[in-house]
């Protein structure tokens, strides 16, 4: 049976980010996508241009239509709008216990834009972490997290241990904004930690990227890879989205989500190296 998978996010009428993002990135990767809607926004490459929540009645609804009847194996969250509705998802995921959750914790746009309201951090990290196998944020998202600065490598493995005793196994700290000539993604769990390192592609074209990585890495997770396998399969689907980039909008464009066919025979290198110790 095909994977079939879930996203509950909010929509970019734009189509670079969000739910338009995840359902492209599940296409790609072959397995079944599902989605429920938390928010529309009206967006596109230059911003955020209006946000409508969805009801949270109607958000459960969707959950329990799709959990229901289909074999959801993996899920990922995206945009969640407030506390209000973290705490409808989070209750939904408590009764559904799906094997994978990928919490993306989306906070703010490229744009600059609000998409969580600042109030809404403490049921992001008492009500949702807890219900998530894996949180995936970037390293603003992870200082909001941990509650501390991240300037060091060392710094970065402090916070996702801060992050990982919030009650999530597997902490994610993406590298997208630092200012690495690589981007180095680090991976901390009980037992172990390591870090996923790709080229950085000089680009301003890169709208939507955390969503489209928490996604193939849920398309990933869904087809029963290990962790690791997983974490390095997305790497490289999100590198090839980035590198194949369309050049489209005005402002920071979308990725390609097909630019790993484009890739076909290309050589990138993901390397991975393990920490000696996760402390
Ligand atoms: N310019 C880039 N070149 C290569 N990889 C990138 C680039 N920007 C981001 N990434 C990768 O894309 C993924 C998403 O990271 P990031 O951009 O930090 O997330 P977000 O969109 O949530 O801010 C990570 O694997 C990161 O390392
Ligand atoms: C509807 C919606 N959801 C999430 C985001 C943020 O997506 P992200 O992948 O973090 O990309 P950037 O906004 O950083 O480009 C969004 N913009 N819209």
């Amino acid at each position: 049976m095909k994977p079939q998978v879930l996203t509950i996010a909010g929509s970019d009428s734009g189509g670079g980010a969000g739910i338009q993002a995840d359902l492209k990135t599940f296409q790609e990767l072959g397995v079944f996508g599902t989605s429920v809607l938390t928010a529309i926004t009206a967006q596109n490459t230059l911003g955020v241009h209006g946000i409508e929540a969805i009801s949270t009645e109607m958000i459960t609804r969707q959950i329990d239509a799709v959990a229901d009847d289909f074999s959801i194996t993996a899920c990922k969250t995206g945009m969640l709008v407030d506390a209000e509705r973290i705490e409808a998802v989070a209750k939904a995921l408590e009764r559904y216990r799906f094997e994978h959750v990928v919490v993306d914790p989306v906070m703010v746009a490229k744009g600059g834009a609000s998409l969580l309201q600042v109030s809404a951090v403490e049921a992001l990290r008492t009500k949702l972490l807890p219900q998530a196998t894996i949180v995936t944020p970037n390293i603003p998202e992870a200082e909001v997290l941990a509650g501390m600065e991240i300037r060091t490598e060392a710094d970065r493995m402090k916070a996702a241990q801060v992050i990982r005793a919030i009650g999530v196994d597997i902490v994610i700290i993406k590298g997208g904004h630092s200012n690495d000539v690589e981007a180095v993604d680090l991976i901390v769990t009980e037992s172990e930690a390591f870090r996923v390192k790709a080229p950085r592609i000089q680009t301003k074209d890169t709208h939507g990227t955390g969503c489209t990585f928490s996604a193939a890495l849920t398309a990933e997770l869904a087809y029963g890879k290990t962790l690791r396998q997983a974490v390095v399969d997305a790497k490289r689907f999100i590198h090839q989205a980035i590198a194949h980039g369309l050049s489209i909008g005005q402002g920071h464009g979308p990725t390609n989500h097909w630019g790993h066919r484009l890739a076909k025979g290309e050589q990138i290198t993901i390397d991975v190296m393990y920490e000696t110790s996760t402390r």
